[in-house]
């Protein structure tokens, strides 16, 4: 027989949605928690987020636990029985997990309150444009702002059991990357009456790429990465627009600034040689996952102590979170929860073992109610 928190897991994962736009999502989210006791609850909706309060005994604090709800634009290519109903989207990033372990959690506390208070957040848009920060400063949350907030990601790496973290930073800063170039179309028999855009992009990938290379310190982690380029209409016809979409990572602001002063240098060259416009545009940017060292270290003393999960006191990651922002406010920290399966976050195939989200509720309830107490 399933755990309910599996079966809402396999509900989520067939209707991965964007960011923003994640109705059935919340929908689906809005109607277990109405099959919940409510004498204890309150709920609240933002946009497509929701805010769950769970009223303590005797409350002196107010805990907080977040979970994200976006899907990524990926087509599934799990051999799973419930795979996404919704095409080209996909939950590869865990947060269906992430979700039904929120849902666990405020079951766990309306059916056996502890004594202090607990906002549960259901947050839009992770992968992007962020919904972290709007939701902080949304209106439904200024009454109800945690005193110490706790959050997890699905780690494909681990073993079901463990629970890697560290004090400090724990995932990167993170910038999106949107570059236009804008050069002159034509015919593919006279290129020298045209500016090929598709030519520009391609060097200018090749010049991003030496920027980490060569102007960043190489003890001070930096990743660019372009996921995606756009270009040309017809084999014959010489390309007048190309797009790159990427990110930038690194472990430090001042590192994001100097990369950020190099593309422009790129760009500028781009412009020169090819006789072209390039435009950037920074999209969203995320501030690095800073654990509170001391929450951290006890949160890590007080895992040692449990004999249903293994601690690994892992490195920085260069994934990124709009967490984040959270952690700039709130004390607190964010951990990995180990799903053993080879394939990694993002990819189409990723399947993470779904004995984790027990694993993680009872971690989450036991830890709270030990700090509540
Ligand atoms: C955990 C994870 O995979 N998070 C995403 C966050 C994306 C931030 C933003 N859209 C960007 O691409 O910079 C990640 O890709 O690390």
């Amino acid at each position: 027989m399933l755990s309910p928190f599996v079966e809402l897991r396999r509900q989520l994962h067939q209707i991965p949605e964007p960011g923003f736009q994640e109705f059935k999502t919340q929908q689906l989210l809005l109607d277990q928690l109405a099959k919940l006791p409510q004498d204890r609850l309150t709920i609240r909706t933002w946009r497509t987020g929701i805010l769950v309060y769970i009223k303590g005994l005797n409350p002196s604090k107010r805990f907080g636990y977040r979970a994200d709800m976006d899907g990524l634009p990926i087509t599934e290519e799990t051999t799973l029985p419930f795979p996404s109903q919704h095409p080209g989207y996909m939950h590869a990033c865990g947060h269906d997990f992430h979700m039904s372990i929120g849902i666990g959690v405020v079951t766990h506390f309306t059916e056996n309150p502890m004594q202090d208070d607990l906002v549960v957040l259901f947050q839009p848009a992770e992968e992007g444009p962020g919904g972290a920060l709007p939701m902080l400063a949304a209106e439904e949350l200024q009454d109800w702002m945690p005193d110490q907030m706790v959050a997890l990601h699905i780690a494909p790496e681990y073993p079901v059991g463990t629970i890697a973290v560290r004090p400090e930073i724990l995932f990167a800063n993170t910038s999106e990357l949107f570059i236009d170039l804008l050069g002159k179309g034509g015919h593919a028999a006279y290129p020298h009456q045209a500016n090929d855009m598709i030519i520009a992009a391609t060097q200018m990938v090749g010049q991003l790429q030496t920027i980490v290379s060569r102007n960043v310190n190489p003890l001070d982690s930096a990743v660019i990465t372009i996921g995606k380029m756009e270009a040309g209409t017809k084999q014959n016809i010489i390309a007048e627009k190309a797009r790159l979409e990427g990110t930038i990572r690194t472990l430090s602001a001042a590192s994001m600034n100097k990369i950020k002063g190099r593309i422009e240098a790129v760009a500028a060259g781009i412009e020169a040689s090819f006789e072209c416009q390039v435009t950037i545009d920074w999209g969203s940017n995320y501030r690095q996952v800073y654990n509170d060292p001391a929450l951290t270290v006890e949160f890590m003393d007080w895992l040692r102590g449990r004999d249903n999960v293994t601690l690994f006191e892992c490195t920085e990651a260069m994934t990124g979170e709009d967490f984040g922002y959270f952690l700039e406010k709130i004390p607190g920290f964010m951990f990995w929860l180990g799903v053993d399966t080879p394939h990694g976050l993002h990819n189409a195939k990723l399947d993470p073992d779904e004995r984790a989200i027990d694993v993680a509720i009872d971690t989450i309830t036991a830890y709270l109610r030990y700090k509540s107490n």
